[in-house]
């Protein structure tokens, strides 16, 4: 598409008919590969706090599910939680990437989560037609979650109420799809050992659980970044593909919100899903690239073996 003249945002300003056919014939390939299957689609917080960033996220899940695949959203809210902890007075820190959780900040977890970043993603969605439903991990037995600690430094560390899933029962998710429905997940689990204990999961680790258990073609992750960086913060050595020999060595060496991203991609590719991409979701309709050209954008994990990590050639 390197002829195609594009403005500041991207748009094709001056394409012509013939090169706008074009770019809808490039995407035949990938509506075939991917039609009739499920995408797990991850929208992080910091991906999610422009209003304008979510109106066009919520466009694509609306694009994908009427070219015939089936989208589901699992989302996070770090930032919003924070914001909301910061406004009731209550302290969190972050250790190892996970979010320290008192009962008390869980409370706040769980209201943001659920009760108002799932509802603003579902009626954002849901300004295109009645296709999104919301849930939560906690319903119809969907995530089974078990607490986890961290450790940092070499030192374990008790993370809270901060749990992992340990069991997925998707039948709940399956009813939605067949039904025609957008799933839109927030990541609570129950607490399998604590009978009315709930936990907090971090949500790239509960769209990869999830895309296991949905048999998922592909697992996108939305973030801040244009992908995994090799050496961050150094702005050159983007990773375009990686394999997961590759990614096991590299992971020690993450920092932050790279670690549980890394590790959900790792989880899912050993899974069964054939490919998990961490993608820029500061990028207007970055998924839209990533599921229907070729070249995809930002970090591919990908099964191999091969040795296939390449650097700074992102598309
Ligand atoms: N190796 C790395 N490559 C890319 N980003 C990294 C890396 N190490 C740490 N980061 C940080 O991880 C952040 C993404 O994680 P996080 O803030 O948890 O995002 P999200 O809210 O999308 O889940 C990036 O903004 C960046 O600051
Ligand atoms: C245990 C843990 O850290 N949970 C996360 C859950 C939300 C999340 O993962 O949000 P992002 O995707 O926006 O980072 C948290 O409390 O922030």
């Amino acid at each position: 598409m390197g002829a195609i003249e594009t403005d500041s945002t991207g748009g094709m300003q001056s394409a012509t008919a013939a090169e706008k056919a074009q770019v809808l014939i490039d995407s035949l390939p990938w509506l075939k590969r991917f039609h009739g299957e499920t995408i797990v689609v991850k929208f992080g917080g910091n991906a999610m706090v422009s209003p304008d960033l979510q109106r066009a996220f919520a466009e694509d899940m609306v694009y994908l599910r009427y070219a015939g695949i089936k989208p589901v959203v699992v989302h996070g809210g770090g930032p919003q939680i924070s914001s909301m902890l910061e406004r009731l007075g209550i302290e969190s820190e972050f250790r190892g990437g996970y979010r320290v959780t008192t009962p008390e900040a869980m409370d706040v977890v769980r209201m943001v989560l659920s009760g108002q970043v799932n509802r603003e993603l579902v009626s954002l969605i849901n300004g295109h037609g009645p296709l999104a439903s919301g849930l939560s991990g906690e319903d119809a037995g969907l995530f089974r979650g078990r607490r986890r600690g961290a450790v940092v430094d070499g030192v374990e560390v008790d993370l809270g109420l901060v749990g992992d899933v340990v069991a997925v029962d998707p039948a709940a998710v399956h009813a939605q799809l067949d039904a025609g429905r957008i799933p839109v997940i927030s990541s609570i689990a129950p607490d399998g050992d604590t009978p009315g204990q709930s936990l907090n999961v971090n949500a790239d680790s509960a769209a990869a659980s999830l895309a296991v258990a949905l048999g998922a073609a592909k697992l996108v992750i939305l973030t801040d970044v244009a992908g995994l960086y090799r050496d961050w913060p150094n702005r050159d050595s983007l990773v375009s593909v990686i394999d997961v020999p590759d990614l096991i060595s590299l992971l020690p060496s993450l920092e932050s919100g790279m670690i549980p991203k890394m590790r959900a991609c790792l989880e899912a590719v050993e899974g069964g899903v054939a490919k998990a991409a961490i993608i820029d979701g500061r990028v207007p309709h970055s998924i839209l690239l990533e599921v229907f050209t070729q070249s995809g954008i930002g970090t591919e994990v990908v099964p191999g073996g091969s040795g296939i990590a390449t650097e700074g050639n992102v598309a």
